[in-house]
């Protein structure tokens, strides 16, 4: 065996454009068997792009890209490309059709195989059970369309899995996975590359988690490799930032903690719980789905029923849509940026100014719009060819920054935000840290909902806890907040 043919995928010179961008420039990427490879880059270094050179859904202009067998043997693209799965930062489920309909079903468009239920409900239920058995026995039969985001991103991955892959690509497949799932998805990752040679790749901005999984990395800067399967172990979190061009983020000084603003205190309460948030407060939400969305859905006048109100001198009790909640001063950044956030067919500036439209009822892009929408695109370092582009034209994180900028510099109340860092790098990460402090700083109360323990820590002033029924479970204050505590209270302890 060459040493070469260890890898089931190899790329060399890797180089794509366009239209008149150049975004890979020259990527070496390898993958070797049973390994599981973090593949790093700050927001629109081109990870996406060589991910979709390898699994065929774009064409590469230039540049060499090999898949092997178990032997070694070169295979044809087509081939090589049959034992690649993806699981992508946005959920390709069919809502409409089951949990096992959406995993078995590929195995039944090959050939000429009739769909067999009970068949199909096998290769899920096995499937899911690598994964979370307790979900396995229950979930076969929902539709996925009825499944939260985590759910979702569970059959995604189960599917995977089920397809027989070799090579499995995980693009943040973390980004809306508790603590506790994540730790399980991990340990089922490592179990699979250990026992049956699978191997991942691994795309996260989290370098908590990178440390954890990953044995090897590679570093994408500006469309070219800049550090070429290195053990992670070699490279401290320091090296990896400044290898990804963002040692600008960590040079700043630490951002000043700021004294809360006077102003209308916001209440917000259930049956035998109440809280009260000063004005500039920074209140984190920690748990599993169920507790954080009843009350983001009562923030921004979006409940079905009638379990939280929220008190505030001129509001009502209770928003009466998310229309009512915007214009008097309640802002939302969802977490599910592709099917709530973006508008996928309105162009960057229409995506930008979104909702200023809503809170001032304008709805047309004036000239004085564009360059408003221009300067928030500058405070978030948003790289784009033309205002007028669609937003798929940006990466992943970029996409994110579009649904921040919305609520920059509106004189909001209230601005409840989902993993508003979900996909965004690790420089830009510390900037929005203290973009949303600087708001915090004019009074605007911050509601701030994160699977991701760490962040809580960084940026909140209390953090309340919901356990794994949706009930809220306590209020940890800033000086006594730990990541063992947030885990032990949500219930998710791993
Ligand atoms: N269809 C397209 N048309 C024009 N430009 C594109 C297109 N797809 C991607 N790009 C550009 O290619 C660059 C690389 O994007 P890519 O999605 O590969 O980055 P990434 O490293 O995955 O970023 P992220 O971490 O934000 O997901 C970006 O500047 C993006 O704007």
């Amino acid at each position: 065996m060459t040493d070469d043919s260890k890898y089931i995928v190899s790329v060399r010179s890797l180089t794509k454009s366009y239209g008149a961008t150049s975004v890979l420039k020259g990527v070496d990427f390898s993958v070797a068997r049973g390994e599981i490879h973090a593949l790093l880059g700050g927001n629109g270094a081109g990870k996406s792009t060589l991910i979709r050179i390898i699994t065929g859904t774009a064409a590469k202009d230039g540049g060499e890209l090999v898949f092997r067998d178990m032997a070694g043997n070169i295979l044809t693209e087509a081939d090589g490309r049959r034992k690649v799965a993806v699981v992508h930062q946005e959920l390709a489920l069919l809502s409409h059709l089951t949990v096992a309909e959406n995993i078995a079903l590929p195995h039944f468009r090959r050939g000429s195989r009739l769909y067999d239920r009970r068949l199909a409900a096998r290769q899920a239920h096995e499937a899911l059970s690598m994964i979370d058995r307790e979900f396995a026995g229950t979930a076969l039969n929902r539709l996925v369309g009825d499944l939260s985001l985590h759910e979702g991103q569970m059959v995604e991955i189960a599917r995977a899995l089920s397809s027989g892959a070799e090579l499995i690509l995980l693009d943040e497949p973390t980004a809306n996975l508790t603590a506790a799932e994540t730790e399980r998805l991990f340990g089922v990752l490592r179990r699979l590359t250990r026992e049956n040679g699978l191997s991942v790749v691994f795309v996260s901005h989290r370098m908590k988690e990178i440390r954890q999984i990953a044995n090897v990395c590679s570093i994408i800067r500006d469309g070219r490799t800049v550090v070429k399967s290195v053990p992670t172990a070699q490279l401290t979190d320091t090296a990896i930032i400044e290898h990804m061009g963002q040692a600008h983020a960590i040079a700043a000084p630490p951002a000043t903690r700021v004294t809360a603003p006077t102003g209308e205190p916001l209440t917000i309460a259930e049956d035998g719980f109440a809280m009260t948030l000063q004005p500039g407060t920074i209140l984190g939400v920690a748990g599993a789905p169920a507790g954080p969305e009843t009350l983001i859905a009562a923030l921004i006048g979006a409940a079905h029923e009638k379990r939280w109100t929220v008190a505030r001198a001129g509001w009502p009790g209770r928003f009466r849509s998310p229309r009512e909640a915007a214009r008097l001063g309640a802002g939302f950044v969802t977490g599910d940026r592709s099917h709530r956030g973006i508008l996928h067919s309105l162009p960057i500036i229409d995506n930008v100014l979104a909702s200023r439209r809503v809170t001032r009822g304008s709805l047309f892009a004036t000239k004085r719009e564009e360059i408003e929408c221009l300067d928030l695109m500058q405070a978030l370092k948003v790289k784009a060819g033309s205002l007028w582009h669609l937003p798929n034209t940006l990466s992943g994180g970029t996409q994110q920054k579009l649904l921040l900028a919305r609520w920059l510099n509106i004189p909001s109340r209230l601005l409840v935000l989902e993993e508003p860092t979900r996909g965004v790098d690790i420089g830009t990460k510390l900037e929005i840290y203290q973009l949303i402090r600087d708001m915090a700083a004019t009074g605007t109360a911050i509601v701030w909902w994160s699977t991701e323990n760490a962040e809580l820590l960084e940026i909140c002033d209390r953090v309340l806890a919901f356990d794994t029924e949706g009930r809220s479970a306590g209020v940890i204050e800033r000086d006594e907040l730990s990541e063992d505590k947030l885990a032990t209270l949500t219930g998710m302890a791993a």
